[in-house]
């Protein structure tokens, strides 16, 4: 019978051969949340979708993102890039991005980036550091119809002035053209006559916390050819 110590590193060498995740955030990080507890939900008849990753790192652009407290509650390794401070060195965006690129991909190296609250427009020359397109982003909107920072309140807006039904959400592939990358999933989200702001926002959050489980999975698989072998 396998010992506590030999399913211990079976458990490890599982969890060694899962592709890596690497988050980046700005804010609470709800969606963060959502992606760590879908890679300890290991229960397929929860309902909630799984995600057979690790995620090895969270990087904020803000101190006191309470996105990190996430992170570290989970024991996940966090760091902290400031643009701020890079500016107050005389540096500019393109080297904080720079700064930031490197830091995935020489200490981290994993196999997808996902943005989760990044608000930050990202130049060419953080892409240009990642040849295999493995930056996802998660979008408030979908596709072609918010782009851009504020995508809630600008749909909310919409439907007030009677031009939109009903908005929905999108994960993507980034690119340098902001929220237009090829969309891996999105999802219509219902606005309804009663809504406030805040209840439309509390029924796309909610909505959000499983396509971007879903996505990253989907994503992966792309990523790791496992569509190819089922
Ligand atoms: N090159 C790309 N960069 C980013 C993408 C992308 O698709 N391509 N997605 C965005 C995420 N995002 C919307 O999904 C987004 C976030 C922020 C902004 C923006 O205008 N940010 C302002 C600062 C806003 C603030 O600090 O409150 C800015 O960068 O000046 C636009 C889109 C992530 N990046
Ligand atoms: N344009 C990017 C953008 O608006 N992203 C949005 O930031 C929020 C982050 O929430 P979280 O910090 O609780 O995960 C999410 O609603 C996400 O769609």
């Amino acid at each position: 019978m396998a010992s506590a110590t030999d399913s211990t590193s079976i458990q490890q060498q599982q969890q060694q051969q899962l592709p890596t995740i690497v988050v980046l955030i700005s804010g609470s990080g709800s969606n963060l949340q959502a992606l760590i507890d879908a890679t300890q939900n290991t229960n397929q008849d929860s309902g909630s979708p799984s995600l057979k990753a690790n995620i090895i790192g969270v990087i904020s652009n803000r101190q006191k993102a309470y996105g990190l407290e996430r992170a570290q509650k989970a024991g996940i390794p966090t760091e902290t890039v400031s643009l701020k401070r890079f500016k107050d060195q005389g540096k500019s965006r393109e080297d904080f991005d720079d700064a930031v690129a490197t830091l995935i991909t020489t200490k981290y190296q994993p196999d997808l980036v996902v943005l989760a609250g990044w608000m930050h427009i990202l130049s060419p020359r953080f892409l240009a550091h990642f040849p295999r397109d493995n930056v996802m982003n998660l979008h408030p909107a979908l596709p072609g119809q918010f782009d851009g920072a504020h995508a809630i309140d600008r749909a909310f807006e919409a439907f007030q002035q009677g031009t939109i039904s009903e908005t929905g959400i999108m994960v993507h592939k980034v690119i340098a053209d902001v929220d237009r990358g090829q969309v891996i999933l999105q999802q219509p989200v219902p606005i309804l006559p009663s809504d406030t702001l805040s209840t439309l926002e509390d029924r796309i959050h909610l909505a959000e916390h499983d396509i971007i489980v879903r996505g990253a999975q989907a994503f992966l698989d792309e990523l790791t050819g496992k569509q190819q072998q089922q």
